[in-house]
Protein backbone atom coordinates (compact mmCIF):
# COMPACT_ATOMS: atom_id res chain seq x y z
CA UNK A 1 0.00 0.00 0.00
CA UNK A 2 1.40 3.40 -0.94
CA UNK A 3 0.27 6.92 -0.19
CA UNK A 4 0.24 9.46 -3.01
CA UNK A 5 -0.78 12.25 -0.66
CA UNK A 6 -2.05 12.22 2.88
CA UNK A 7 -5.60 11.63 1.75
CA UNK A 8 -5.43 8.96 -0.90
CA UNK A 9 -4.20 5.42 -0.39
CA UNK A 10 -3.65 3.08 -3.31
CA UNK A 11 -2.60 -0.52 -3.63
CA UNK A 12 -0.30 -0.92 -6.59
CA UNK A 13 3.39 -1.04 -7.48
CA UNK A 14 5.54 1.39 -5.50
CA UNK A 15 5.50 5.05 -6.55
CA UNK A 16 9.25 4.95 -7.47
CA UNK A 17 8.53 1.93 -9.72
CA UNK A 18 5.64 3.75 -11.42
CA UNK A 19 7.83 6.84 -11.88
CA UNK A 20 10.55 4.74 -13.60
CA UNK A 21 8.19 2.96 -16.02
CA UNK A 22 7.82 5.89 -18.50
CA UNK A 23 11.59 5.99 -19.05
CA UNK A 24 11.55 2.24 -19.81
CA UNK A 25 8.63 2.76 -22.17
CA UNK A 26 10.42 5.60 -23.98
CA UNK A 27 13.50 3.42 -24.44
CA UNK A 28 11.58 0.35 -25.60
CA UNK A 29 9.45 2.39 -28.05
CA UNK A 30 12.72 3.79 -29.47
CA UNK A 31 14.10 0.24 -29.78
CA UNK A 32 10.95 -0.76 -31.70
CA UNK A 33 11.42 2.18 -34.10
CA UNK A 34 14.97 0.95 -34.71
CA UNK A 35 13.65 -2.51 -35.63
CA UNK A 36 14.82 -4.24 -32.45
CA UNK A 37 12.56 -7.18 -31.52
CA UNK A 38 14.03 -8.43 -28.23
CA UNK A 39 15.47 -6.33 -25.41
CA UNK A 40 17.05 -7.50 -22.16
CA UNK A 41 16.65 -6.02 -18.69
CA UNK A 42 20.42 -5.54 -18.59
CA UNK A 43 20.40 -3.39 -21.74
CA UNK A 44 17.59 -1.22 -20.29
CA UNK A 45 19.48 -0.99 -16.98
CA UNK A 46 22.74 0.04 -18.69
CA UNK A 47 21.02 2.70 -20.79
CA UNK A 48 19.30 4.22 -17.75
CA UNK A 49 22.11 3.73 -15.24
CA UNK A 50 20.06 1.40 -13.05
CA UNK A 51 20.68 -2.03 -11.53
CA UNK A 52 19.40 -4.91 -13.75
CA UNK A 53 17.64 -6.46 -10.75
CA UNK A 54 15.74 -3.20 -10.20
CA UNK A 55 14.64 -3.10 -13.85
CA UNK A 56 13.49 -6.74 -13.77
CA UNK A 57 11.53 -6.15 -10.55
CA UNK A 58 9.90 -3.01 -11.96
CA UNK A 59 8.95 -4.79 -15.19
CA UNK A 60 7.63 -7.81 -13.30
CA UNK A 61 5.15 -5.50 -11.57
CA UNK A 62 3.50 -4.91 -14.97
CA UNK A 63 2.90 -8.67 -15.20
CA UNK A 64 5.41 -9.39 -17.97
CA UNK A 65 7.87 -12.24 -17.61
CA UNK A 66 11.07 -12.11 -19.62
CA UNK A 67 12.91 -15.17 -20.96
CA UNK A 68 16.00 -15.89 -18.83
CA UNK A 69 19.22 -14.82 -20.60
CA UNK A 70 17.17 -13.59 -23.59
CA UNK A 71 14.92 -10.73 -22.47
CA UNK A 72 11.55 -9.34 -23.43
CA UNK A 73 9.75 -9.21 -26.75
CA UNK A 74 9.70 -5.46 -27.46
CA UNK A 75 6.05 -5.31 -28.62
CA UNK A 76 4.87 -7.32 -25.57
CA UNK A 77 6.86 -5.08 -23.24
CA UNK A 78 5.37 -1.91 -24.74
CA UNK A 79 1.86 -3.37 -24.36
CA UNK A 80 2.51 -4.47 -20.77
CA UNK A 81 3.85 -1.07 -19.64
CA UNK A 82 1.12 0.89 -21.48
CA UNK A 83 -1.60 -1.33 -19.97
CA UNK A 84 -0.12 -1.12 -16.49
CA UNK A 85 0.08 2.69 -16.65
CA UNK A 86 -3.39 2.82 -18.21
CA UNK A 87 -1.76 4.71 -21.09
CA UNK A 88 -3.67 2.56 -23.56
CA UNK A 89 -6.84 4.39 -22.45
CA UNK A 90 -8.05 7.99 -22.73
CA UNK A 91 -7.87 10.18 -19.63
CA UNK A 92 -10.19 13.15 -20.08
CA UNK A 93 -8.80 16.32 -18.54
CA UNK A 94 -9.45 20.04 -18.26
CA UNK A 95 -6.80 22.69 -17.73
CA UNK A 96 -7.51 25.63 -15.45
CA UNK A 97 -5.32 28.71 -16.02
CA UNK A 98 -4.38 28.96 -19.70
CA UNK A 99 -1.28 31.14 -19.16
CA UNK A 100 2.37 30.48 -19.98
CA UNK A 101 2.70 27.08 -18.34
CA UNK A 102 -0.88 26.00 -19.11
CA UNK A 103 -0.50 26.79 -22.82
CA UNK A 104 2.75 24.81 -22.97
CA UNK A 105 1.09 21.79 -21.34
CA UNK A 106 -1.84 21.99 -23.78
CA UNK A 107 0.67 21.74 -26.63
CA UNK A 108 2.75 18.87 -25.25
CA UNK A 109 2.23 16.04 -27.75
CA UNK A 110 3.74 13.38 -25.46
CA UNK A 111 0.67 13.68 -23.18
CA UNK A 112 -1.69 13.10 -26.09
CA UNK A 113 0.35 10.09 -27.19
CA UNK A 114 -0.06 8.63 -23.71
CA UNK A 115 -3.82 9.13 -23.43
CA UNK A 116 -4.14 12.54 -21.77
CA UNK A 117 -7.05 14.15 -23.58
CA UNK A 118 -7.67 17.85 -22.91
CA UNK A 119 -11.41 18.47 -23.41
CA UNK A 120 -11.25 22.18 -22.54
CA UNK A 121 -9.30 24.92 -20.79
CA UNK A 122 -10.73 27.52 -18.39
CA UNK A 123 -9.59 31.06 -17.63
CA UNK A 124 -10.85 34.47 -16.49
CA UNK A 125 -9.03 36.51 -19.13
CA UNK A 126 -11.55 37.88 -21.66
CA UNK A 127 -8.82 37.96 -24.32
CA UNK A 128 -8.32 34.20 -24.04
CA UNK A 129 -11.94 33.05 -23.55
CA UNK A 130 -13.39 31.77 -26.83
CA UNK A 131 -9.97 31.26 -28.43
CA UNK A 132 -8.18 27.95 -28.95
CA UNK A 133 -4.77 27.32 -27.47
CA UNK A 134 -2.85 24.50 -29.13
CA UNK A 135 -6.13 22.99 -30.28
CA UNK A 136 -8.02 23.27 -26.98
CA UNK A 137 -10.88 25.79 -26.56
CA UNK A 138 -10.67 28.22 -23.64
CA UNK A 139 -13.93 28.69 -21.69
CA UNK A 140 -14.93 31.17 -19.00
CA UNK A 141 -14.18 29.72 -15.54
CA UNK A 142 -17.84 30.40 -14.68
CA UNK A 143 -18.75 27.58 -17.09
CA UNK A 144 -16.57 24.97 -15.36
CA UNK A 145 -19.23 23.45 -13.12
CA UNK A 146 -21.76 23.00 -15.94
CA UNK A 147 -19.06 21.62 -18.24
CA UNK A 148 -18.02 19.00 -15.67
CA UNK A 149 -21.66 18.04 -15.13
CA UNK A 150 -22.09 17.30 -18.85
CA UNK A 151 -18.72 15.74 -19.70
CA UNK A 152 -16.76 12.84 -18.31
CA UNK A 153 -13.81 14.75 -16.81
CA UNK A 154 -11.37 12.73 -14.73
CA UNK A 155 -8.43 15.10 -14.22
CA UNK A 156 -8.01 18.85 -13.63
CA UNK A 157 -4.59 20.32 -14.40
CA UNK A 158 -4.17 23.41 -12.23
CA UNK A 159 -1.94 26.17 -13.64
CA UNK A 160 -3.37 29.39 -12.20
CA UNK A 161 -1.13 31.77 -10.23
CA UNK A 162 -0.46 30.43 -6.76
CA UNK A 163 -2.36 33.20 -4.89
CA UNK A 164 -5.76 31.94 -6.08
CA UNK A 165 -4.94 28.24 -6.34
CA UNK A 166 -6.87 27.13 -3.24
CA UNK A 167 -10.06 28.93 -4.32
CA UNK A 168 -9.84 27.40 -7.79
CA UNK A 169 -9.07 23.94 -6.34
CA UNK A 170 -12.20 24.25 -4.15
CA UNK A 171 -14.24 25.06 -7.26
CA UNK A 172 -12.76 22.05 -9.08
CA UNK A 173 -13.41 19.56 -6.28
CA UNK A 174 -16.91 20.97 -5.64
CA UNK A 175 -17.64 20.42 -9.34
CA UNK A 176 -16.87 16.72 -8.73
CA UNK A 177 -13.44 16.22 -10.29
CA UNK A 178 -11.55 13.55 -8.35
CA UNK A 179 -7.97 14.14 -9.48
CA UNK A 180 -6.02 17.43 -9.39
CA UNK A 181 -2.57 17.77 -10.91
CA UNK A 182 -1.29 20.84 -9.08
CA UNK A 183 1.45 22.85 -10.79
CA UNK A 184 1.14 25.83 -8.43
CA UNK A 185 3.36 26.43 -5.42
CA UNK A 186 0.51 26.02 -2.94
CA UNK A 187 0.06 22.95 -0.73
CA UNK A 188 -3.64 22.54 -1.42
CA UNK A 189 -6.26 21.25 0.97
CA UNK A 190 -8.73 18.94 -0.77
CA UNK A 191 -11.49 16.54 0.35
CA UNK A 192 -10.37 13.03 1.32
CA UNK A 193 -11.64 11.43 -1.89
CA UNK A 194 -9.66 13.74 -4.20
CA UNK A 195 -6.32 12.50 -5.50
CA UNK A 196 -3.79 15.31 -5.47
CA UNK A 197 -0.40 15.32 -7.16
CA UNK A 198 1.97 18.29 -6.89
CA UNK A 199 4.56 19.09 -9.54
CA UNK A 200 7.54 21.32 -8.78
CA UNK A 201 10.17 22.27 -11.35
CA UNK A 202 11.72 24.70 -8.87
CA UNK A 203 13.00 21.87 -6.64
CA UNK A 204 14.98 20.41 -9.57
CA UNK A 205 16.26 23.89 -10.43
CA UNK A 206 17.34 24.33 -6.80
CA UNK A 207 19.47 21.16 -6.98
CA UNK A 208 20.96 22.35 -10.27
CA UNK A 209 21.73 25.80 -8.84
CA UNK A 210 23.48 24.40 -5.78
CA UNK A 211 25.59 21.84 -7.66
CA UNK A 212 26.45 23.70 -10.88
N1 LIG B 1 5.13 23.26 -11.34
C1 LIG B 1 6.12 23.88 -11.91
O1 LIG B 1 7.18 23.32 -12.05
C2 LIG B 1 5.88 25.28 -12.38
C3 LIG B 1 6.68 25.90 -13.30
C4 LIG B 1 6.35 27.18 -13.71
C5 LIG B 1 5.22 27.80 -13.16
N2 LIG B 1 4.50 27.16 -12.22
C6 LIG B 1 3.28 27.72 -11.60
O2 LIG B 1 2.26 27.65 -12.58
C7 LIG B 1 1.31 28.67 -12.34
C8 LIG B 1 1.08 29.43 -13.61
O3 LIG B 1 2.27 30.10 -14.01
P1 LIG B 1 2.29 30.91 -15.37
O4 LIG B 1 3.64 31.46 -15.54
O5 LIG B 1 1.71 30.06 -16.44
O6 LIG B 1 1.26 32.11 -15.01
P2 LIG B 1 0.35 32.97 -15.99
O7 LIG B 1 0.04 34.22 -15.26
O8 LIG B 1 0.97 33.04 -17.36
O9 LIG B 1 -0.98 32.08 -16.15
C9 LIG B 1 -2.00 32.01 -15.18
C10 LIG B 1 -3.34 32.00 -15.93
O10 LIG B 1 -4.37 31.80 -14.96
C11 LIG B 1 -5.47 32.65 -15.34
N3 LIG B 1 -6.34 32.87 -14.18
C12 LIG B 1 -6.25 33.83 -13.22
N4 LIG B 1 -7.27 33.68 -12.35
C13 LIG B 1 -7.98 32.60 -12.74
C14 LIG B 1 -9.13 31.94 -12.23
N5 LIG B 1 -9.76 32.35 -11.12
N6 LIG B 1 -9.59 30.88 -12.89
C15 LIG B 1 -8.99 30.42 -14.03
N7 LIG B 1 -7.89 31.02 -14.55
C16 LIG B 1 -7.40 32.08 -13.92
C17 LIG B 1 -4.80 33.90 -15.87
O11 LIG B 1 -5.68 34.67 -16.66
C18 LIG B 1 -3.66 33.28 -16.68
O12 LIG B 1 -4.05 33.01 -18.01
C19 LIG B 1 1.85 29.50 -11.18
O13 LIG B 1 1.21 29.07 -10.00
C20 LIG B 1 3.33 29.15 -11.15
O14 LIG B 1 3.87 29.27 -9.85
C21 LIG B 1 4.79 25.93 -11.86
Amino acid sequence: MHKLNKNVTMSSASIPTIRRLPSYLYLVRKAKEEGIEIISGTVIANELDLEPIQVRKDLASTGIIGKPRVGYKVTDLIDAIEKFLNWDKKHNAILVGAGNLGSALLGYKEFTKNGLNFLAAFDVDEKKIGTSINGTKVHNISELEAFVRNEDVQIAVLTVRSGIAQDVADLISEAGIQTIWNFTKVKLKVPKDVLLLKEDLSSSYAVLSVYS
